[in-house]
């Protein structure tokens, strides 16, 4: 036993142990049994065991630099995978539309299959279009591929290097998890119900008041439930102080995203153009977002400091992650633990509200564009609740052609389509092809979910009529470490607002001038979170009674 894990060891333990351990001696007798034999022979047979055993050890040193060696080599003449032609210098940059990418991806995929390697000027980069290959690198090697690229633009001139989403994986990824994981792990998240169950309430009296403003309503349900839990605090309007900030950082983050801006991620050098040279614009503008981004993250953390101090905070992920460093005396708050709870919060805000928007404005779209399956929903909804009251979670598992209608959304529009590009840390081989330690990976979640019959049509049943489809559930959030941490509470918030939705509301196409219908283009605005173009529709409320049922559902919330 100890001679066999011992070759697991160096070669110098395993000649140690196989010269002394008596079970090597008795392994050594069984398996060669020796005859009597004479002096002279046993002179003859020891010189000869002495000569190997002085060998062995060489033998077993050439042995493991051979295996090695081996492995090496078989590392650098193991191909890349399969992918277009690349330009010198450029790569593949001008293969890759700056509009949606997920499209020219997806006919990659037919052509060069699972796992497709491309550059991007000297950048190297795997695009896995599996759910099998983006499992087997990004979840079950892990440790190897959870890392993020280096972001100079966004992390090191426009100030996002605090956001969850881009700190290197390492003790600070584990931090930032560990801080996200006390409010919003699954049994955590179940905490945060109530908050989303009020603001449905709100987000359907808005619908009945303004539905020609459904996408300001929905905007407003995504940013009012997460800016509650992170921060504490009531938003009324999406016209509201921290969601304008918010705003303003993030399209201004997009907007200088320009081709100029982009090369200094591929040439780092570039950061150091000083701010009045030609070239230099996209410096002049990181300073003006990274000021707007400074204000996002600091604006509300400084808020719940002044609340705390004067004993008015309402309990929120930000004070509760201050008052630990508060109450115990072993941990004073440093500027790097302040800087990164500034970081948890604006992260989790900003990515709370644009994914559960897309979601949220998809499901409206697919309605509007196919009253069969809305009408089936709310019978399906009737069936179990009636007319006259309004959905809970616990009713979820009693409500599976809905479920299935919020997968079909979800595979339809997925509201991340690439997900975030993860950072392999060390070389490594996946079935024969060498992904070298460095590459960025990029899980085509867009064509995961259209790798089944009739991608484009919205069909809810496939997923009652075929067992072996991917579930959407689990891809949209990504995968591995990096999965998204906010996925019970966004799953948890878009069933109750949008089962809510199903049973008070009447969704169908708004009518033109002339009485003809409007109906709405399948169109998706190009992003990093893809979003329905802007389209009419017509809501209204399902019944005379529902003003009344919300009403009641709303003086119980606030008793
Ligand atoms: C339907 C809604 C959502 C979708 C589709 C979505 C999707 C994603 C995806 C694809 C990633 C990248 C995962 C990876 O790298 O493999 C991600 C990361 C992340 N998401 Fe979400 N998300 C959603 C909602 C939310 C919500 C509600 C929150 C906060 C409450 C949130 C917070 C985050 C954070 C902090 C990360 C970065 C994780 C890291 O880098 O370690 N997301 N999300």
């Amino acid at each position: 036993m100890c001679i066999l894990t011992s070759f697991m060891s160096t070669p110098f333990e395993i000649l140690r142990s196989m010269n002394s351990h008596p079970s090597f001696l008795l392994y050594k007798d069984v398996f060669f049994p020796v005859p009597h034999r004479t002096s002279v022979e046993d002179m003859a047979l020891s010189t000869t065991f002495l000569t190997l055993q002085a060998a062995l050890p060489c033998v077993v040193i050439l042995l493991s630099l051979g295996i090695l060696i081996h492995r090496r080599w078989l590392f650098n003449h193991s191909q890349r995978p399969p992918g277009p032609t690349s330009l010198p210098l450029i790569g593949n940059l001008l293969q890759i539309p700056s509009n949606s990418p997920e499209h020219v991806f997806r006919n990659w995929f037919a052509v060069y299959g699972d796992v497709v390697f491309f550059r991007i000027f000297h950048q190297p980069t795997v695009l896995l279009n599996t759910f099998e290959a983006a499992q087997d690198l990004l979840e079950k090697r892990g440790a190897i591929y959870s890392d993020r690229p280096r972001f100079v633009l966004f992390s090191e001139l426009m100030g996002w290097q605090n956001a969850s989403t881009h700190v290197p994986y390492g003790p600070r990824f584990r931090k930032h998890r560990r801080f996200i994981h006390q409010t919003f792990n699954q049994q955590a998240a179940q905490f945060l119900k109530p908050i989303q169950e009020k603001e449905t309430l709100t987000l359907i009296k808005g619908l009945m008041t303004t539905p020609e403003h459904f996408s300001r309503h929905l905007r407003r349900f995504a940013a009012a439930t997460i800016l509650k839990v992170t921060y504490g605090a009531e938003v009324t309007s999406v016209d509201d102080l921290y969601i304008q900030l918010a705003e303003r950082a993030g399209t201004l983050t997009v907007q200088s995203g320009t081709p100029a801006a982009t090369l200094v991620d591929f040439f780092p050098f570039m950061r150091h153009i000083p701010t009045w040279a030609p070239l230099a614009g996209f410096k002049r503008n990181a300073a003006v977002v990274k000021e707007a981004v400074d204000r996002m993250m600091n604006v509300p953390y400084e808020m719940v400091k002044r609340e705390m101090e004067s004993g008015k905070a309402s309990p929120c992920l930000t004070s509760r992650l201050l008052e630990r460093y508060r109450h115990s005396p072993a941990m004073s708050l440093s500027f790097e633990d302040e800087e990164d709870i500034k970081g948890v919060a604006g992260t989790m805000f900003s990515a709370a509200e644009d994914t559960t928007i897309s979601v949220s404005t998809t499901f409206i779209l697919a309605m509007v564009l196919h009253p069969r399956v809305f009408k089936k929903a709310q019978e399906e909804m009737e069936g179990l609740i009636g007319r006259d009251s309004l959905p809970s979670t616990e009713d979820r598992p009693s409500l599976p052609y809905f479920e299935c209608v919020l997968k079909e959304v979800l595979r339809w529009n997925p509201p991340v389509p690439l997900g975030l590009p993860h950072r392999v840390m060390e070389d490594d081989v996946y079935r024969g092809y060498h992904i070298q330690k460095g590459t960025t990976v990029l899980a085509n979640i867009y064509s995961i979910l259209k790798s089944c019959p009739h991608p484009d049509l919205f069909y809810p049943e496939r997923y009652l009529e075929q067992n072996d489809l991917v579930d959407p559930f689990e891809v949209v959030f990504g995968f591995g470490r990096r999965r998204c941490p906010g996925r019970h509470f966004a799953d948890t918030g878009l069933w109750l607002s949008l089962a809510t939705v199903v049973a008070t509301m009447d969704i169908s196409k708004s009518i033109d001038d002339q009485g003809r219908d409007v109906v709405p283009e399948v169109a998706f605005k190009s992003g990093f979170v893809r979003h329905p173009k802007p389209f009419t529709c017509t809501i209204i409320p399902r019944s005379g009674s529902i003003e009344r049922i919300i009403e009641s559902c709303v003086s119980q919330v606030n008793d």
